[in-house]
C-alpha cells in the first residue's frame, strides 16, 4: 500500500475551477482507498509548524509539579489539560456495563505518553485547562492562534471532500464545523526500550479509529505511525514522516456520514520507523513528538447522509444521530 499525495499548493487562491476540481477528485479517492492522505503544500507555513514544535517541547520540558497545575480533569466529561503517562488509553473498547473491570485490563500494557489537549476558549463544555502563564508565558496566545490557523486549514480541506464528493454546495461540511469543537493533541511519546515495545509490555498508541469528520497530523522526524491496508486488514504499514506536510485521515464520523464511502481506517504507533531512532545498548527508543488537530462539528449538528453518497441502490445505512450524542456513546471507554 502506497500512501497517496495529495498537492494543495495554490488550492486557497486557484480560480481554476477545474484545477480544483482535479485536486478534490484525487482527495476523495484517497480517502476512499485508503482513508489516509499525505498533504502537500498546504497553506500552514513551515515556521508556524516549527513554533508549535518548540512550544511544546518547552511545555513537557516542564517539571512534573507545574504541569499538574494544568491537569486533565477526572473522569471522561471533558477532554481537555495535561494527561501525565498512563493516565489515557487509546482503545476500540464500547461500553460494556462492567466498566471499571474493563479499564484495569486495558491498562495493564500502559500507553508511555504523556499529552496536552486544548479546545476553543468558546467551549463551554469542554473548559481549556491553561497553565498560569508566568509558567510558560507567551504559551496560551501562540497555541490559541495555531488552533484557528488549523481550524481553517481543516477547512480547506473539508471543503475540497465537498467537491470531490459532487456536493453542489463546497460548505455543505464545513458549515457544520463551527471549529468551537475540533481539538487539538500535543503528543510526547517517552522514551522507552525498545524491547519493551516489541514484546507489547508497554505500547506507545495501540491500534483505533478516530471518532471525529477529519484528523490533520503534524510529527516530527521520528517515524512510528503505522496504517492499517484495508486491502490487506490485520497488515499495518508505516507512515514516514515529511517534513511540514500534513496526514490526513477520516474519522467515524465521516465514514457514517459518507454512507462507508469515506474509510476511517485504523492506525496505531510503536517503534520508531529507522534503527537510527533506537540509541544505545539499552535499545532506547528516541522520543516522539506529534501533533494531531481532530476537526469535529458542532454538538447539535445532526449527522445525516451526505445526499451524493446515497442512491437507490446504497440507501442510507445509519440513522441521523447528533454528534454530542455519537461522541457520548464512545467516550466512555477513554478514562
Ligand atoms: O501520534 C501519532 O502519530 C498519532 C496519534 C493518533 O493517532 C491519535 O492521537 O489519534
Ligand atoms: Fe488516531
Amino acid at each position: 500500500m502506497e500512501l497517496p499525495v495529495v498537492d494543495f499548493s495554490s488550492w486557497h487562491d486557484s480560480q481554476d475551477g477545474a484545477y480544483r476540481q482535479r485536486v478534490a477528485q484525487e482527495l476523495v479517492d484517497a480517502c476512499q482507498r485508503v482513508g489516509f492522505v499525505r498533504i502537500t503544500n498546504h497553506s500552514l507555513p513551515e515556521a508556524t509548524l516549527n513554533e508549535a514544535f518548540g512550544w511544546m517541547e518547552r511545555l513537557f520540558a516542564l517539571p512534573e509539579e507545574e504541569k499538574m497545575k494544568a491537569p486533565h480533569p477526572a473522569g471522561w466529561a471533558v477532554h481537555r489539560g495535561y494527561s501525565w503517562p498512563g493516565l489515557e488509553k487509546v482503545s476500540q473498547t464500547l461500553s460494556t456495563g462492567n466498566d471499571e473491570e474493563v479499564r484495569k485490563k486495558l491498562r495493564e500494557v500502559p500507553d508511555v505518553k504523556e499529552v496536552y489537549d486544548i479546545g476553543s476558549d468558546n467551549n463551554a463544555s469542554q473548559p481549556n485547562q491553561w497553565l498560569p502563564d508566568d509558567i510558560l508565558s507567551g504559551f496560551r496566545d501562540f497555541i490559541t492562534s495555531f488552533y484557528w490557523d488549523c481550524d481553517r486549514v481543516g477547512k480547506e480541506v473539508l471543503q475540497a471532500l465537498a467537491i470531490g464528493l459532487n456536493l453542489e454546495d463546497e460548505n455543505y461540511l464545513s458549515k457544520k464545523h463551527s471549529g468551537n469543537d475540533n481539538q487539538l493533541r500535543l503528543l510526547h511519546y517517552l522514551p522507552v526500550p525498545a524491547q519493551d515495545l516489541e514484546e507489547e509490555r508497554v505500547s506507545r498508541c495501540a491500534a483505533h479509529t478516530d471518532w471525529s469528520s477529519i484528523t490533520m497530523l503534524f510529527q516530527d522526524d521520528c517515524g512510528g505511525l503505522e496504517v492499517e491496508d484495508i486491502s490487506h486488514p490485520g497488515t499495518f504499514v508505516p507512515v514516514p514522516p515529511v517534513k511540514n506536510s500534513i496526514i490526513m485521515n477520516v474519522g467515524d464520523l465521516l465514514q457514517r456520514w459518507s454512507n462507508d464511502r469515506l474509510r476511517s481506517t485504523n492506525h496505531r504507533v510503536s517503534l520508531p520507523g529507522l534503527s537510527d531512532r533506537i540509541e544505545g545498548p539499552g535499545r532506547m527508543t528516541r522520543e516522539r513528538y506529534s501533533i494531531p488537530y481532530f476537526m469535529s462539528p458542532d454538538d447539535d449538528a445532526v449527522i445525516e447522509c451526505i445526499p451524493s453518497c446515497m442512491s437507490e441502490e446504497e440507501p442510507a445505512k445509519y440513522e441521523p444521530i447528533t454528534r454530542a450524542n455519537y461522541n457520548k456513546m464512545r467516550a466512555s471507554m477513554m478514562y
